[in-house]
């Protein structure tokens, strides 16, 4: 049976008492309050803790899940909430931790928040292109270690001049272009499942799938932005890296499965690519030992699968895109951004995505987690 009412867990003065790591959670419940004052019949329960066993002793008998946490949403999540439960918001442009599949014969709606991020995210992998090209990693580790001598010291990689290769030319991958072309490259040349309408207005140059071995052999730079897909997952492998240029940076915002992550270690070390930019990793959170994180040519972004997060407003964009969205689908109305709509996948946002994700992701444990139990929201503070 679904719950009904006003009740918020969160009190006020734990607000007042948020410290610094807290602010993005209250910038949602702050967009959460004003759903409730405007009217809308909320109870709002907070959790402490982002585990999936906490999730499933706290879901029974919602309407609706507000998902801000990369914990997978699978038959089980689905039958602890119960039958009644028919739309799904995600906080993030990606949804491959969603198993669509279920829920379309399960008639749930669901939408996620692309776009709002694309600009946070493409900023994310210039940063990271950057500091990958001009080894601001090592060059601090030499500092620590009392290693002070530019003389010997090697710079980077020209950017200016470059031809740059990205993979997937989505939003944030044109965003990503966008960006590049105030950086004087070359060229800009991506790849993907055909020709994209913001490729010619950037004036970058299409290379179809089956001829993307010259992307990955003339870039300079490659920025992979696809989603994780059966048809992606591993995609970068030691083919990949072995065909890339020496002096080649690598960067990758979109998953970290999409990367054969020992592939590039490997390439890494015997210095078959340069150096690469780092968003996502797997598994995250990435082991303390793990051995990305003892060589000097990677650069981690030291927020953590964050591209989007450390931009409030990009953020505050996000939670209230997820709010609508669900708004929307429990009031029986198209969502504004769907992935699955009446049990079916809307086929025009997602016509080159792949529709079936399988495989739990372990993720950091994001600031703000939400579900949405239809007209009361339920909050998962992580
Ligand atoms: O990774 C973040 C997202 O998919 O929004």
């Amino acid at each position: 049976m679904a719950r009904g009412g006003i009740y918020c867990v969160m009190r006020s003065d734990e607000l007042r008492n948020a410290d610094r790591k807290q602010w993005l959670r209250m910038d949602l419940w702050k967009m959460v309050v004003i759903r409730v004052e405007s009217g809308i019949n909320c109870e709002v329960i907070a959790v402490q803790n982002e585990t999936r066993e906490e999730i499933l002793s706290k879901i029974h008998g919602v309407d609706a899940l507000l998902w801000a946490t990369h914990i997978k949403i699978d038959k089980e999540i689905l039958d602890a909430a119960g039958s009644q439960m028919k739309t799904i918001g995600s906080m993030s442009a990606g949804y491959n931790h969603i198993d669509l599949e279920e829920l379309k014969k399960r008639g749930i709606k669901m939408g996620n928040t692309p776009k709002v991020l694309n600009a946070a995210v493409a900023d994310t992998a210039i940063l990271l292109g950057l500091a990958a090209s001009r080894r601001l990693h090592e060059g601090r580790l030499l500092i620590q270690d009392g290693k002070w001598n530019p003389s010997e010291w090697i710079l980077g990689q020209d950017i200016a001049g470059s031809t740059v290769g990205i993979i997937g030319l989505g939003g944030i991958g044109s965003a990503t272009a966008r960006r590049l072309q105030a950086f004087e490259v070359k060229e800009i040349v991506y790849t993907g499942h055909r020709e994209k309408p913001e490729g010619i207005e950037l004036g970058a140059r299409f290379i179809p799938l089956n001829e993307s071995d010259y992307l990955i052999r003339n870039s300079d730079f490659i920025f992979v932005s696809v989603p994780l897909t059966p048809e992606t997952e591993g995609m970068c492998n030691e083919e990949f890296f072995s065909k890339m240029k020496k002096t080649a940076v690598f960067v990758n915002t979109s998953r970290g499965k999409v990367v054969d992550q020992k592939a590039l270690v490997k390439a890494l070390k015997q210095g078959q690519i340069f150096a690469a930019g780092l968003d996502v990793m797997t598994p995250e959170p990435l082991p303390t030992d793990d051995e990305l994180l003892t060589l000097p040519n990677v650069d981690v972004n030291f927020c953590f699968h964050t591209g989007e997060v450390p931009r409030q407003k990009t953020r505050e964009a996000m939670g209230k895109l997820t709010v609508e969205n669900i708004v929307k689908g429990l009031k029986g109305e198209p969502m504004i951004t769907p992935v699955v709509s009446n049990g079916r996948t809307n086929t025009r946002r997602t016509k080159n995505r792949t529709l079936t994700v399988t495989g739990r992701r372990k993720y950091f444990n994001l600031p703000i987690h939400i579900a949405v139990n239809s007209v009361y929201y339920y909050c998962v503070i992580g």
